[in-house]
């Protein structure tokens, strides 16, 4: 197994994101950001963008897990394998990926991208919005799946939290997978609770890096 894949094993990843538009979306504050997530115990960073993951990976030590958002519809987490590439080139230790199988802007499947990116030595996390998904990955070869996209591609509700019964089922039929668990984990007890149900790792974003969501979550006790 891949050590940047060991590093993360039974540990928070910390998602350092700031969207298009945000006063917070700077390079620099990313990294900042992600140096005080290390402080605080973070096992490992993810981030978005060529600049950010450059940025980052110059001020960390810990596993850098890289995406590139690009566009709003369909796939948009690294949606090509040019993406990818270049994710890797820019330092990222992992690169994740939209693992639906919606079409993909270069016309590669999935499994295409992965062999490709293989091919190359880049470790691969395959963003999974269904038990289909992660089914689809594994077979692909994918070295890590999370649930990062349940609730976002209309095959999984949105649940409130994490989505505990596709990580479950994940775990249950992957046991030699490492599985993330990713998306919606607002509290450190929901964490605990993830981290018992038999997660690899997990990756909070919202409720450590972005402010403006944590604010709206008080502001709306007013
Ligand atoms: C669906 C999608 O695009 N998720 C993105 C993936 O990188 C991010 O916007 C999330 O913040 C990240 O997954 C962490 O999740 P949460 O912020 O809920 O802790």
């Amino acid at each position: 197994m891949h050590q940047a894949i060991e590093k993360i094993k039974g540990g928070l990843v910390v998602s350092c994101q700031a969207y298009p538009g945000e006063p917070l979306r700077h390079p620099e504050t990313m990294a900042q950001m992600a140096m005080a997530a290390v402080e605080g115990g973070a096992v490992g960073i993810r981030c978005q963008g060529l600049s950010d993951i450059a940025a980052i990976k110059g001020q960390v030590s810990v596993p850098v897990i890289g995406i590139w958002k690009d566009g709003e519809e369909g796939v948009y987490i690294t949606p090509t394998l040019r993406h990818a590439r270049c994710c890797a080139a820019a330092g990222a230790d992992i690169i994740a990926i939209d693992a639906t199988g919606r079409p993909r802007p270069d016309g590669l499947t999935y499994a295409e991208t992965v062999h490709a990116l293989h091919d190359e030595g880049v470790v691969v996390m395959a963003d999974c919005g269904s038990f289909a998904d992660a089914e689809r990955a594994v077979e692909a070869g994918t070295d890590i799946i999370s649930t990062t996209l349940s609730g976002y591609t209309g095959e999984r509700p949105k649940t409130d939290g994490p989505d505990f019964e596709l990580l479950g089922q994940m775990i249950e039929a992957f046991p030699d997978v490492p599985v993330l668990c990713e998306g919606r984990i607002h509290t450190p007890d929901q964490l605990h609770q993830v981290m018992q149900a038999g997660a690899w790792a997990a990756v909070v974003g919202t409720a450590i890096t972005h402010p403006t969501s944590i604010t709206r979550w008080f502001a709306a006790k007013l």
